[in-house]
């Protein structure tokens, strides 16, 4: 599980995260949803351990992941596709990344397999497409079993069929009764993919919900996250203009 409380970080004047208290369940796909700049990477960079909350706190499993004893067997992430070395094959990276991590070799294939790689697993990863680095990003974060996945956007940029792919993966990990915490602004993708809801604005909490009780409201699922956010958008359309 995934506890985040009173969470809060500032940058300068600036509140991105506006003291945040949410907790993520095990056994479902938590959607982490919010409009641009809402605070959704800043909040997983701190669960994360890679940036320090001014107040607050951000736990896993009761405690800050840099307390976390093999943390990547404990928690896997994907924040940022594509920053992988580009000389180096996926299979050369999972395996220096085991190593590193006093990780059993035979999850290298293990993970190749799940994420579709293992035919190209040889191949450098600059030759990579989008899509394919972002397979091998998911490879990382399955790379040390965990019980705990976070990922960042991880639609971003896919064509439909890994989108799709990502979707069942996270639906399949979750019903193997992990937690799994994916960030999106996108409510309509979410609404395919996630059980809960986390909605938030300027780094506050908006709602915590599911999508049937965000649809239950008589308008569309768009129409009602516009609805809860609007009020925290830093930008406006033409029509509010
Ligand atoms: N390193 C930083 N220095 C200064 N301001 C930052 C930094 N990182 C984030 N911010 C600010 O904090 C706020 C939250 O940003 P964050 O990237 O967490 O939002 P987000 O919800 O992930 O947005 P997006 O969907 O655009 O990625 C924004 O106003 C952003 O400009």
């Amino acid at each position: 599980m995934i506890e985040l409380r009173e969470l809060t970080k500032r940058y300068g004047r600036r509140v991105a995260v506006d003291g945040l208290s949410v907790r993520v369940q095990p056994g479902v796909v938590t959607g982490f949803l919010g409009p641009n700049g809402s605070g959704k990477s800043t909040t997983m960079r701190m669960i994360l351990g890679l940036d320090a909350p001014d107040s607050g706190a951000a736990l896993i499993d009761g405690v800050p992941y840099r307390q976390l004893d093999r943390p990547l067997t404990r928690v896997g992430a994907l924040l940022d596709a594509g920053a992988f070395h580009p000389g180096r094959s996926a299979r050369a990276h999972l395996t220096a990344l085991a190593a590193s991590n006093d990780l059993r070799s035979t999850r290298v294939e293990h993970v190749l397999r799940i994420v579709g790689l293992t035919e190209a697993a040889g191949r450098r990863t600059g030759t990579y497409s989008l899509g394919m680095r972002q397979r091998l990003g998911v490879a990382v974060a399955l790379l040390g079993d965990p019980a705990v996945l976070m990922l960042d956007e991880p639609v971003n940029g896919l064509d439909p069929e890994g989108i799709r792919w990502i979707r069942d993966l996270l639906r399949g990990l979750a019903a193997e009764g992990r937690t799994v915490f994916v960030s999106s602004h996108l409510i309509a993708e979410m609404a395919l993919t996630a059980d809960r809801l986390v909605v938030i604005g300027r780094g506050r909490l908006l709602a915590e919900t599911t999508v049937a009780e965000l649809a239950a409201g008589g308008d569309s699922l768009e129409d009602a996250f516009f609805r809860l956010t609007s009020e925290t958008t830093d930008y406006r359309g033409a029509e509010a203009a």
